[in-house]
């Protein structure tokens, strides 16, 4: 059986100018009319679908990392955090001082953005050729595999990047609570920047230069349950076009997968903590010592499962390439420069499918 539940779309749109997706049916509608059927756009091939009763070794955890010993500079710390984005490109962070009560609070404005009617929703649905908003993102044909979830996007940080058209004021506090949410992950991500500078042989504020405006773009993602999780993906593989991403998910529910040593590894929510990833930029800035690693989200037949992304980007103009304190040791610079905005445009453009960061490389890499 069909369901239509499409997600209109606003005629105008005032939007980042960063690409566009192909407006797609919300599967959380979808579910709650027949949460039994799952329709053919969204079966994986064999080869993509998750395995999901296939154990991987429990020996497997990403790495923990005390945020309070980053902000004293202390050299053990900043090491596990070298070493954690060398080789795993994941690492959570623990004592980061965001409060409990504020996180608790956007986990229920997230929830309650979700819970609006889909008519509400789709209000705030993204514009014909913007990308904030309720709705999907990276969806360029009608023949590809869709992804098991919907969600909102919106610019959080700074202020002035904040375009309430598609923000879902009508939720009580949404607004208030992001505004609280996104500074404390500004300061977070400030104070990641800084270590990751000195670890690269950098001034503190080297990195931060390059994000003179701490843009934190936000992507509230819902997973509905699937009656059938084992052909089905929440988020299909992709590594994430920001400098850092800063994670906020369930503490109940494992949904995210890394690819680690040729395998799909779960990472165990750590209640309180966040998980961060090195992104596509910082993976280029370090020479490609710092890794962006591809993850992706599987669903379960049990429970919806929430999450929101806080994406660290840098300015529109910054250039991104290999830094000079990063080349390998015969001078050589392994990627092409190239600058943000058009980083993200060619990201943007296309399915999320793999690491376009690859196209990049310079020839005989
Ligand atoms: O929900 C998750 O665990 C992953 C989300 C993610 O990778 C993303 O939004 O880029
Ligand atoms: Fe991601």
């Amino acid at each position: 059986m069909e369901v239509k539940c499409e997600n209109t779309r606003q005629k105008e749109d005032g939007g980042l100018g960063w690409g566009k997706s192909i407006p797609v049916p919300s599967v959380q509608e979808m579910v709650r009319k027949d949460h039994h059927t799952v329709p053919k756009r969204y079966i994986q091939e064999y080869e993509n679908r998750p395995l999901i009763d296939s154990l991987t070794p429990i020996s497997y955890e990403i790495p923990v990392i005390d945020f309070s010993l980053l902000a004293k500079r202390d050299k053990d710390e900043q090491k596990k955090l070298d070493s954690a984005c060398k080789e795993w490109g994941f690492f959570q962070i623990i004592n980061h001082g965001v409060g409990e009560e504020l996180i608790e609070r956007m986990k229920d404005r997230e929830a309650a953005c979700f819970d609006l009617p889909l008519e509400v929703k789709n209000k705030y649905a993204m514009g014909e050729n913007d990308l904030q908003g309720y709705g999907q993102a990276f969806v360029v044909s009608e023949e590809q595999k869709l992804d098991w979830a919907d969600l909102f996007f919106l610019m959080a940080y700074p202020p002035q990047y904040r375009n309430f058209k598609n923000w879902p004021l009508i939720v009580p506090s949404f607004r208030e609570t992001v505004e609280e949410y996104s500074t404390e992950i500004c300061r977070v991500s400030k104070e990641i920047l800084a270590n990751l500078s000195l670890l690269m042989k950098m001034k503190e504020d080297s990195l931060k230069e390059m994000h003179k405006v701490m843009r934190l773009g936000m992507r509230m993602n819902y997973y509905p349950l699937c009656s059938k999780p084992e052909l089905v993906l929440g988020i299909g593989p992709h590594s994430d076009s920001s400098s850092i991403t800063i994670l906020l998910q369930d503490d109940d529910i494992t949904g995210l997968q890394i690819h680690h040593q040729e395998q799909w590894v779960p990472v165990k929510p750590l209640p309180g903590a966040f998980v961060v990833n090195v992104g596509d930029a910082l993976q280029i800035w370090s020479n490609g010592v710092y890794k962006s690693v591809e993850h992706r989200a599987v669903t379960n037949a049990r429970k919806a499962r929430m999450s929101i992304a806080m994406f660290l980007m840098a300015d529109d103009d910054a250039e991104i390439g290999p830094l000079d304190t990063m080349l390998c040791d015969n001078g050589q610079a392994l990627y092409k420069r190239i600058k943000y905005i058009d980083y993200i445009r060619r990201f943007m453009d296309r399915k999320l499918e793999g690491k376009i960061i690859d196209s990049l490389k310079l020839q005989g890499q």
